[in-house]
């Protein structure tokens, strides 16, 4: 499941080649800058680094604002403090302070993850400030307010002078790096960057959204309490202040400044959170850089003029923050104090100039200068030859009831989809198809009533487990996945297969050629074909396609046509909703009708066309937003 990916391999290996590179200068460094000083710097650097990368997993990958990694980290600095004080060597020290934080830190992730947006942010800061009062009133384990001192342990039998301890934090950096690397950058971060877009649709598809959630955060708890454990033995002293609200702040600020979703966004965070205190005690060093920082800002403003256009507030804001940031610098008496403003003004900078970060902004400009040719696509394997043929029957519901509020959407509906079948589902606008969808795919939990698939009865109510019983689904509404590829949308629904299978399910819909391109960047019809890929890639029991057409240019609709005319020759039984009647005749070996929430009838097209109630449905209704509101033609 976490395999890496062979996308993008070229830009890897040069990127790997520039972090080895200034990894081997980091080592060195001690040999050159010499003291105590540039060492507590450089092993404060690494230690933050390690967090902010864990902070990105959440922050930064998530999307979600995460206020307790402060708090997971003190954490995990007070287990693998108590851990040497109970004679514990170094190893061992660390991966107690680990299992201090990631033991709570799943423990709120599981219900926190449910929430969203603002809940979200506001139960981690209510998970932050309740550890803070527990690490100082528990002073019986951790000596409260007065704090608690540790001496560094050996690590297999060897005494860590300073720099030997900076080693050890900067390779500790590194495998995180690393390993984060490889997790987000395969199947499972793809399934991360899909939910962000749509956790309705990865849910559906049988990715699962809490899920991948929750490992991303514990794996952000994992370096926290990593982090932690470090830093425990970096200071050889703690105290619950030091963990609070500012430390909260300014860690997020660093992983924004540096650049979300990007372990270099995190390492340039880490850097500028663990310098910029020291960095201010050096008054002219600090005036030159931020002047330097200054001039960098206007280019923006200077290029707008130059092409005598009034510069606009993107390109006027960041450049007078930093004016302001270099009159700070040397007009106020003592710049320390005024710490926390100058990193306001340095966030407000970059999220206005820049708001990808630093490393958003670097890698942009990279990309402008060396453009890496795309890899060559694999031979495509499966398609749409490859589906299951279901046995039986395909749906079965009974009774099925659904209201909000007063509206009956869905009232006492039965039917069946046999072997093979195509079923079309027509009916007016607010009819109750889409609610009918819905209940058989999971997003809505039926009032009364059951749904079969192929011979399982799914949770109600829940979308993976009707895709776990073989129902698949494209929406009314598209939801794509904006910040994947064509390939990758499919490649991250797949149950089993690669790239190779992916890539068949492309060409299957007639998009082979666009395999490389963003979702971002694609066109609407293209969207929609991508949709059914996607639908296909979880080799369904039943495809419900609710109103595949809608939209689509008349060639787009002729491939639709032909495409779901393949689909049916490969045995998949397909629910179809369709405003589109001459689609639906196509298509459909029956059709069913629905009016206010009922089903008003059933048959074939043929058949259908002539009821009367039918009839009287459509021509009693409103049906002028399609625009194609006349009966099944003969
Ligand atoms: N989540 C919801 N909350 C409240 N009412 C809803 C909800 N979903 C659907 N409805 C109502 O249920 C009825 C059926 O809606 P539904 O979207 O299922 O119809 P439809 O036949 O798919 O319409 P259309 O062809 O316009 O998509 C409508 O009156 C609609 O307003």
């Amino acid at each position: 499941m976490f395999a890496a990916l062979d996308v993008g391999v070229r830009e890897k290996t040069a990127e790997r080649i520039v972090r080895a590179a200034m990894f081997i200068a980091l080592a060195a460094l001690p040999t050159f800058w010499h003291g105590q000083y540039a060492l507590g710097l450089l092993t404060l650097m690494a230690v933050y680094g390690v967090l902010l990368i864990g902070l990105d997993a959440t922050v930064g990958y998530l999307g979600q604002v995460n206020l307790a990694q402060a708090a997971l980290f003190a954490l995990g600095a007070y287990g693998a403090a108590l851990a040497v004080q109970a004679g514990a060597p170094l190893p061992l020290a660390l991966v107690a302070g680990i299992a201090a934080a990631l033991i709570p830190g799943a423990a709120l992730a599981l219900p926190a993850l449910r929430l969203e947006g603002p809940q979200f942010a506001l139960s981690t800061l209510s998970f932050a400030t309740l550890s803070v009062i527990v690490l100082n009133e528990f002073e019986s384990v951790t000596n409260g307010a007065l704090g608690l001192s540790v001496t560094r342990p050996r690590l297999f039998g060897l005494i860590l002078d300073s720099t030997g301890f900076y080693w050890l934090c900067l390779a500790t950096l590194f495998v995180a790096w690393e390993a984060s690397q490889s997790l987000l950058k395969s199947r499972f971060g793809l399934a991360i960057e899909a939910l962000r877009d749509s956790p309705t649709a990865t849910d559906a598809l049988g990715i699962g959204a809490l899920r991948h959630k929750v490992l991303a955060f514990a794996w952000g708890s994992t370096l926290a309490g990593l982090a932690g454990g470090l830093h425990t033995m970096n200071f050889g002293y703690l105290q619950p202040g030091a963990f609070g609200y500012e430390l909260m702040v300014i860690l997020l600020l660093g992983v924004v400044f540096g650049g979300r979703r990007s372990q270099w966004g995190a390492f340039l965070g880490a850097a500028v959170v663990a310098m910029l205190p020291n960095l201010l005690s050096n008054r002219t060093l600090f005036s030159v850089l931020v002047s330097a920082g200054c001039i960098l800002t206007f280019v923006p403003t200077f290029r707008a003029l130059l092409s005598r256009r009034a510069p606009v507030f993107r390109e006027v804001a960041p450049a007078s923050a930093m004016a302001l940031a270099v009159a700070l610098s040397f007009f106020v008496q003592n710049v320390e104090d005024w710490r926390k403003g100058i990193f306001a003004l340095f966030l407000f900078a970059v999220v206005v100039g820049f708001p990808n970060g630093i490393a958003g902004a670097m890698t942009t400009t990279l990309q402008r200068l060396i453009r890496f040719a795309p890899l060559p696509l694999p031979p495509a394997a499966g398609g749409i030859g490859s589906s299951r043929r279901a046995k039986g029957i395909a749906l079965r519901l009974t009774d099925l009831c659904k209201s909000f509020g007063g509206v009956r959407a869905v009232e006492s509906v039965s039917l069946e989809i046999r072997e093979g079948e195509t079923l079309g589902l027509i009916g007016p606008n607010g009819s109750g198809k889409t609610t009918l969808v819905n209940l058989i795919s999971g997003l809505y939990a039926p009032d009364s009533g059951s749904v079969t698939i192929a011979g399982r009865s799914p949770v109600p109510g829940s979308l993976m487990s009707a895709c776990a019983a073989g129902a698949s689904r494209t929406f009314q509404n598209l939801q794509s996945f904006s910040g994947l590829t064509a390939l990758e949308s499919v490649l991250v629904c797949l149950k089993e297969g690669g790239e190779r299978e992916a890539l068949g399910w492309l060409l299957a819909v007639g998009l082979g050629e666009k395999a490389r391109v963003r979702c971002s960047e694609m066109a609407y019809g293209d969207l929609r074909f991508l949709e059914i890929a996607r639908a296909l890639a979880t080799r369904p029991h039943l495809l419900m396609l609710d109103e595949p057409a809608a939209g689509m240019s008349k060639p787009d609709i002729a491939r639709l046509v032909l495409l779901i005319a393949s689909i049916k020759e490969a045995g998949v039984p397909i629910l179809l909703i369709e405003h589109h009647q001459d689609v639906v005749a196509e298509l459909c070996d029956r059709v069913a009708v629905m009016d206010g929430g009922r089903l008003i009838a059933l048959g074939t097209p043929n058949q259908v066309r002539r009821d009367p109630k039918v009839i009287e449905a459509y021509l009693g209704s409103d049906d002028t937003e399609t625009g194609n509101n006349e009966l099944l033609p003969c």
